[in-house]
């Protein structure tokens, strides 16, 4: 700039107006002082009040005060160490240093000077400059670096430096702990290669480069990486690019969180809800949607799928004469069975209650899956033990196939729901495959349901009476109350078709109360009527002994009626006895204890223990008719008919037979010691006034 004037620059006005100029608008204070105890100002420029407060006049030749008082005293020694030091070793010093100003604030100075020979005293000159913001600016900026470093050092989180190719650069001691090294020194000459040794799959480190150099930036991206000792833990990743000025990648800089924790506990809730509490498999929900993805798969690759809707015979009657613990542990073993006939790839899934669904993908043929329902049968079905008891329980199956029985998850499984209600008409213990007419027999249950509802409302049935009478004297001893259903819909139904469903739906509780008190009051009309005395027969079904208020109501009922209780024999199937025994014999015991009597129907077709029976409260045996239909014919049923008459002898117990339709039937049984017998031979079940007709011959 100096350059550029006009003027010859070795003009000295020129000179010294330029000097004056230049030291009057310096940002500090020009001087020439004293090498002694004072520093006795000889010169000081305009700066001098601007820096300490005082004017020139008050400064020069020590006049008001010395610049050795304007000192801190804390860095007077020091200051006067320095200067002397550098005077003797003839060199330039530097030095910061406070000073107290005129109106007693401290200000950071920084000095420069040297000494100036001089005849009489050492002469210092130099300059001195308020740098008290530069100091504070400093110590700002040395403050946040302090608390940069400490939040690194102490963050949680971890933090790295790392590049696309060279590993880590920087890392805090939290990213050491979380991944398993002592330092992050350790940590960063160790992990080398990150796309490797870090992350378990390769394809995420990927997936981390792409986005970083997409979007220069990553937020709450999760990975599972390893930790030094080979364990896999989840973390969270955020992180940025960071470029240099001309845009080329320096390095990633993120945070990263350890998510494992957190990961299990959502893996945990998605769990339970997609899976059953109780047995831990799949639900409907996961059911479905492994469905749709089985169906698609079908229909791509053109493969069969099966779909097998599976119901536990009797469960419910289980459930309540067994108690829900029970329920629960039939079940759970369920569940296991189901699971150890299916390969991995298949789902056993629970759609509730007693109700499992089986998803059978990649089938080679029909065969194949009838093959896999043939082992789920036999596997249901083997005995199971519950309060040192020993039981046994099947079950129906439903099948449906994908493509063929449809295309969409509700279909193929609305489809092998009525298969099994197919399968369940059949005798239970069975598999069917659909069929298109069974959905025409599934709304047909619905609408027989509905009339049954109606029906028991308005109490149309009616009771049916057959004989009971002693083979050796032909003389009437007893009957059997058999309702009918009075329907104006289709006339009179057979029990056969709407007690199964009375039963599974729990209708059979009202509808089995009306038959008692019906069967009781026309017994005690009979004696009324002057009739000889005789037993009547009522069936007991299950669900209704299940109910725990049975005693009770056969009570109340008899009260109600009048009718002695010898007069009243209560019809139990084999089946209950041999599903809870302690429970059965209680029960019956307390029903005995009435006056009742207790008849063993179909007996034979069940698995009664021996060793039970021989305790069990009962009167009398009855001989399932499906022995008597063949005891001409066929060895082995006359075999176990004539078994079961010397059981019952045995036992003391009276051995009946029923359905005896033949002479011959008649004949073989009462040569063979059997007390009585109930058939067509004898008669039908019929109305009451046709009973009656019988009871006066
Ligand atoms: N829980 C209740 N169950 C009941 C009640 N009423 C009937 N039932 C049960 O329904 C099933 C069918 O009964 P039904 O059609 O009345 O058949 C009974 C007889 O008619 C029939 N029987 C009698 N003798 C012969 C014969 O010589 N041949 C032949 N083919 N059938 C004959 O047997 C049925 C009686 O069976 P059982 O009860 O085992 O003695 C049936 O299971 C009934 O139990 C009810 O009120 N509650």
């Amino acid at each position: 700039m100096l350059l550029s004037m006009p003027s010859h620059p070795a003009d000295p006005t020129l000179q010294a107006r330029l000097l004056s100029t230049l030291l009057a608008n310096l940002e500090g204070m020009v001087y020439r002082c004293r090498l002694d105890a004072h520093w006795t100002m000889e010169f000081v420029s305009e700066g001098c009040f601007a820096l300490t407060g005082y004017t020139e006049e008050d400064l020069l030749f020590n006049s008001r005060v010395s610049y050795d008082q304007i000192t801190h005293p804390d860095d007077r020694q020091h200051v006067r160490d320095t200067i002397l030091e550098a005077v003797q070793n003839n060199r330039r010093f530097d030095i910061e240093y406070r000073i107290v100003r005129a109106d007693g604030s401290i200000r950071h100075v920084w000095e420069r000077g040297t000494n100036i020979s001089h005849d009489t005293w050492d002469i210092l000159e130099g300059f001195i400059q308020d740098v008290t913001e530069r100091k504070q600016a400093d110590e700002a900026l040395r403050e946040a670096e302090r608390r940069y470093r400490s939040i690194f050092e102490n963050a949680i989180e971890g933090i790295y430096q790392s590049t696309p190719n060279d590993g880590y650069l920087a890392v805090n001691p939290a990213l050491a702990r979380m991944y398993g090294y002592d330092s992050p020194q350790e940590l960063i000459s160790t992990l080398r290669d990150i796309d490797n040794q870090v992350y378990v799959d390769p394809q995420r480190r990927l997936e981390f480069k792409r986005l970083m150099s997409k979007h220069g930036v990553v937020t709450n991206f999760e990975s599972r990486v390893h930790r030094r000792n080979g364990e896999v833990i989840w973390i969270s990743e955020n992180a940025r690019s960071v470029y240099n000025n001309d845009g080329t990648l320096l390095f990633f800089e993120g945070t990263v969180e350890a998510i494992t924790e957190r990961k299990l506990h959502e893996a945990e809730i998605q769990f339970q809800a997609t899976h059953d509490a109780l047995t831990g498999l799949p639900n409907r929900t996961l059911l479905y949607d492994r469905m749709q993805q089985a169906v698609l798969h079908s229909e791509r690759y053109g493969k069969l799928t099966a779909i097998a809707f599976l119901d536990l015979d009797q469960f419910k009657f289980i459930n309540d004469s067994l108690g829900h613990q029970v329920g629960d542990e039939l079940l759970k073993i369920t569940a296991q069975r189901l699971t150890s006939c299916l390969r991995e790839s298949d789902t056993v899934a629970r759609q509730g209650g007693d109700e499992f669904v089986l998803l059978l993908t990649d089938q080679p043929n029909e065969e194949a899956i009838t093959h896999t329902m043939q082992r789920v049968l036999h596997e249901v079905s083997q005995p199971w033990k519950a309060n040192d008891l020993e039981f046994q329980i099947t079950c129906s199956i439903g099948l449906t196939l994908c493509p063929d029985d449809g295309r969409d998850a509700e279909t193929l499984l609305k489809n092998a729901d009525s298969a099994m209600y197919k399968a369940k008409e059949l005798g239970r213990n069975n598999f069917q495959y659909f069929s298109a007419e069974m959905n025409s027999s599934v709304t047909d249950r619905l609408e027989l349901l509905n009339r049954l509802r109606q029906a028991i409302t308005n109490e149309d049935f009616v009771l049916h009476y057959q004989p009971k009478v002693s083979l050796a004297s032909h003389q009437i001893i007893g009957a059997e109350a058999l309702v009918r259903w009075n329907s104006a819909h289709s006339g009179m139904v057979s029990p056969a078709s709407f007690i199964p469903l009375a039963e599974e739906t729990g209708l059979i509780i009202p509808l089995g109360e009306w038959v008692l008190r019906t069967a009781c009051r026309q017994n005690r009309a009979w004696q009324d009527a002057g009739y000889p005395p005789i037993p009547i027969s009522v069936n007991l079904s299950p669900r209704q002994l299940a109910r725990g208020d049975i005693v009770e109501m056969v009570e109340r009922i008899l009260t109600e009626t009048g009718l002695e209780a010898q007069y009243l024999e209560l019809e139990i199937t084999e089946s209950v006895m041999t599903t809870d025994v302690e429970k059965s014999f209680a029960l019956l015991t307390r029903l005995r204890s009435l006056g009742v009597k207790i008849s063993l129907d179909d007996f034979g077709t069940g698995y009664s223990s021996l060793s039970y029976l021989k305790r069990f409260p009962v009167d009398t045996l009855k001989i399932d008719q499906s022995f008597v239909r063949d005891i001409a014919t066929d060895q082995d049923s006359a075999a176990i008919v004539k078994a079961i008459i010397s059981l019952g002898r045995n036992l003391n117990l009276t051995v009946l037979a029923e359905g005896i339709e033949t002479e011959d039937q008649f004949q073989f049984l009462l040569a063979n010691g059997c007390d009585e017998g109930q058939g067509y031979l004898m008669s039908k079940p019929v109305p009451n006034k046709n009973f009656v007709d019988l009871l006066t011959q």
